[in-house]
């Protein structure tokens, strides 16, 4: 499929969308009811009336799927009031990360929201955590996870304008590198845009269809300006798969594969260019030993890091991973 026609596949299907609340009904699609195909043909999504027959082709064919104005501006108001609370330290969740550029990490600024490049594992933030609860959200979610819902990761990321350097650059990856659970399949990213998010500012760029493929090595680029810790990238995709951005209004809301190749272009603005998501994955998928794998780098990275600030030994990345996730939905079975 090339970059065009994975383009006009999108826009037909945006354009199909409208509303979320037509995403449901779909009297006029015209599609046949969906028990009228073998369940068989699809991998990658659940029975259940949520997605369109059309919305669940897209997934199942590209890996992610754009839903228009999802989450609310007032919702979205409340998000970016709570980050600017934490970037002037007037609230301290427990457990949260503060990350800043590459290019200002070592410098001596003042906490601000102008040195924050994102903010990770915000769980025990009530006002930021009511994202991964909210219903909208998880009507979705759960045509990828199933029932028992659990929030593994979650991330605001407030890319900042660009040094200059391109550091604001995340490189081509696959989220589910991060990732010692399984299946994939019961695992799903969701993006929020809290403002409009194009070229300008750097939107996602999305490798459609790669989601069908495997894990692949990822490692840090080699940047001249320089990558951000935990950046790592895939240094081998295939060049000639259609690169497609998405280009996406505050509320709207990308849900996407975790095999999905995708990273995101830099910040050629003045703004600092917000978005919100989580990771869910399903409660009965299970943790899985990365050691021998390619995902063995980011372990050791992950474990030597926490040994070096905060001194914890003996802890393994599924310790960690079961410390942070949150049930949402249904029952935690098992991860
Ligand atoms: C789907 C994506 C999923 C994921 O990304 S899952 C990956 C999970 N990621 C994590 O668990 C990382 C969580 N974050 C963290 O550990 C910390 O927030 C982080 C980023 C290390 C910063 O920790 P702080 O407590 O603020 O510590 P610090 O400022 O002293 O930094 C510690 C060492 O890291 C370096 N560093 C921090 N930010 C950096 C950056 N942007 N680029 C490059 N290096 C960076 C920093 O220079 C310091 O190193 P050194 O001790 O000076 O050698
Ligand atoms: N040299 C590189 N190595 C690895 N990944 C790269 C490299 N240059 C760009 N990328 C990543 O590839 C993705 C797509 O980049 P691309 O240049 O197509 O878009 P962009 O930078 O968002 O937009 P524009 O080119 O309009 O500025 C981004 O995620 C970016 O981080
Ligand atoms: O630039 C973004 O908002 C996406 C970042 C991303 O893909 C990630 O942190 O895994
Ligand atoms: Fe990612
Ligand atoms: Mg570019």
């Amino acid at each position: 499929m090339d970059g065009s026609h994975a383009a006009s596949r999108l826009r037909i299907v945006l354009g199909h969308l409208g509303c979320p609340s037509a995403v449901v009904a779909h009297p006029t699609s015209g599609a046949l009811p969906l028990t009228s195909f073998h369940p068989q043909q699809f991998q990658y999504t659940l029975d259940n009336n949520v997605l369109s027959l059309e919305q669940r082709k897209f997934y199942e064919e590209n890996g992610f799927l754009v839903i228009k104005n999802l989450v609310s501006d007032a919702d979205i108001e409340r998000f970016r009031n709570e980050f600017e609370r934490i970037c002037k330290q007037e609230v301290k969740p427990l457990g949260l990360s503060i990350m800043k550029d590459v290019t200002i990490v070592k410098s001596e600024y003042a906490l601000s929201e102008k040195v924050v490049t994102k903010i990770q594992d915000f769980q025990e933030d009530e006002e930021l955590f009511r994202y991964c609860t909210l219903p909208e959200i998880l009507k979705y979610v759960e045509c990828f996870t199933g029932p028992n819902i659990m929030a593994m990761h979650t991330m605001l990321i407030n890319k900042p304008p660009d040094s200059g350097k391109k550091t604001s650059r995340h490189p081509l990856h696959q989220d589910l590198h991060y990732f010692p659970f399984r299946p994939s399949n019961g695992i799903v990213c969701a993006w929020t845009a809290m403002e409009r998010i194009d070229r300008n500012n750097g939107c996602l760029v999305v490798l459609p269809g790669t989601h069908k493929g495997t894990l692949k090595p990822h490692d840090y680029p080699q940047w001249e300006g320089g990558v951000n810790i935990m950046f790592h990238g895939i240094q081998d995709y295939d060049k000639n798969n259609a690169h497609v951005h998405l280009v996406m209004e505050k509320g709207d809301t990308v849900f996407f594969h975790p095999l999905l190749i995708h990273g995101s272009g830099q910040n050629k603005t003045q703004g600092f260019r917000k978005a919100i998501s989580c990771h869910f994955a399903s409660s009965d998928s299970h943790y899985i030993d990365v050691k021998g794998t390619s995902q063995e780098n980011i372990e050791k990275e992950i474990v030597a890091l926490a040994k070096k600030l905060h001194g914890i030994e003996d802890v393994s990345l599924q310790d960690f991973w079961r410390f942070r996730a949150r049930l949402v939905k249904g029952e935690r079975t098992n991860l």
